[in-house]
């Protein structure tokens, strides 16, 4: 790929760094240089990849990792490996040459953790938690091999005193509860104005009696089971130890009553939160919203921005110019604004502070797969002149 970015001319006596006495002999000879880009695919990469969309995160990578011309291996998670061996399908009935995409299934600590320290591996693209990231991160820095980081979040949802109170309840269940919590970008954080958060629970709280809890199969399912027994029982205890340490259980916080099997939580709802408890502070990754209440701005800025994490954060006003100045200071690396969740191809996804760093899809998405070289060529016929020939 050929990109060339300009020429321009180079006076060598205002190089800089050059004293008086050293310029003196140049005296002006004036060269013309061309500088030009060449992006060539960073080789070969490893895409490891979570349980939750399992599919959907492995197209984010492999697609912009084989259009740069990597070769990948792809390493599902463990608990949701089959669609990503369906792409492997795919792709060889559509004869992708044998070699350049490669499905790893396995084990964290095994398949992914030989992947992220190979010395045949030239970067890794990782989405998953925090926890395994900072392993990858440990083993790629002995390579000094480059990582691209999706990782967790905990999400703020910042709602003014301004708003329609159910289109705003709405968002905020579906920012929180869609796909059971069990999203990255997830608002489980409601930071909601002091004036109408009576009014504001009072609803979310019908609306979240209001949805159906199933069979994923069954018609009109809005909330399924969690994933695995694990999860259900992190969740689990992330809801005990949030009453334990003495915040209040508004709605839910249990198994749903009609559902004796399967890893079902009612969405649920916990008010009552200090900024130091372990509900506030850390991600769930189930139907989880914990809420605080704001009176000015700044302090609902202050209280979205009180967290290690950085993916994604909403702001719900009327005020088309406050939205404009939160969305600014909100600490994310995506923000939605009078909405929560929709991703669209087109624009970079990706996190700040502990959700991680790079960015996927769109253009960002295929940089990130390749390496970067200036080629600089000296273009004139005259000789450059720094240094004066031998006397014959
Ligand atoms: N930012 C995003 O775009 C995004 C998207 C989806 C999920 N996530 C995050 O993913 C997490 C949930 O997914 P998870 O539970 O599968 O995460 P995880 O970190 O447990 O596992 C992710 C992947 O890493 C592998 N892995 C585990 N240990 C490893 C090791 N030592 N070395 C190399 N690979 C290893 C796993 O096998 C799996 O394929 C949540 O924190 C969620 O927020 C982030
Ligand atoms: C990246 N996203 C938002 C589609 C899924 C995250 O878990």
């Amino acid at each position: 790929m050929d990109d060339v970015v300009g020429c321009f001319e180079y006076y060598a006596d205002l190089a800089e760094g050059l004293d008086a006495k050293q310029k003196a002999p140049i005296s002006l000879p004036m060269k013309t240089f061309k500088s030009y880009v060449i992006k060539e695919p960073i080789g070969v990469v490893a895409l490891i990849v979570p349980w939750n969309y399992p599919l959907l995160m492995a197209t984010w990578k492999v697609a912009p990792a084989l259009a740069a011309g990597c070769a990948a291996i792809l390493k599902p998670s463990e608990l949701a490996s089959v669609t990503c061996l369906e792409l492997g399908e795919v792709c060889r009935e559509v004869d992708l040459p044998a070699g350049v995409l490669n499905i790893l299934p396995g084990l964290g600590p095994e398949a992914g953790a030989s992947l992220a320290s190979h010395p045949h591996v030239d970067k890794i693209s990782f989405t998953g938690s925090t926890v395994t990231a900072v392993k990858i991160m440990t083993a790629a820095a002995q390579r000094v091999k480059p990582v691209t980081l999706e990782l967790g979040g905990k999400g703020p949802i910042v709602v003014f005193e301004d708003v329609d109170i159910d289109k705003a309840v709405e968002w905020t269940i579906f920012g929180c509860f869609y796909t059971n919590g069990q999203i990255c970008s997830a608002t489980s954080r409601l930071i909601v104005h002091e004036s109408i958060a009576a009014e504001f629970l009072d609803r979310l709280v019908k609306w979240s009696e209001n949805i159906k809890i199933s069979d994923p199969l069954e018609e009109g399912c809005k909330l399924g089971p969690i994933v695995s027994r694990g999860q259900y029982e992190k969740v689990m205890n992330f809801i005990s130890n949030a009453k334990s340490e003495g915040a209040a259980i508004l709605y839910g916080g249990n198994r749903p009553k009609h559902l004796k099997k399967g890893f079902f939580v009612e969405p649920t709802i916990i008010t009552d939160v200090t900024a130091s408890m372990q509900i506030w502070r850390e991600e769930v990754f189930g139907p989880v919203l914990c809420v605080k209440t704001f009176t000015t701005e700044e302090e609902a800025i202050e209280l979205a921005n009180d967290t290690h994490y950085g993916l994604g954060g909403a702001v719900v006003s009327k005020d088309r110019e406050r939205c404009d100045r939160v969305s600014k200071l909100l600490q994310n690396g995506a923000v939605w604004v009078n909405c929560s969740q929709p991703c669209f191809c087109q624009a970079p996804f990706g996190g700040t502070k502990w959700s991680g760093f790079g960015r996927e899809l769109g253009e960002w998405g295929l940089e990130s797969y390749l390496s970067v070289k200036q080629v600089t060529e000296y273009v004139s016929d005259e000789q450059w002149g720094w240094y004066q020939p031998p006397k014959q």
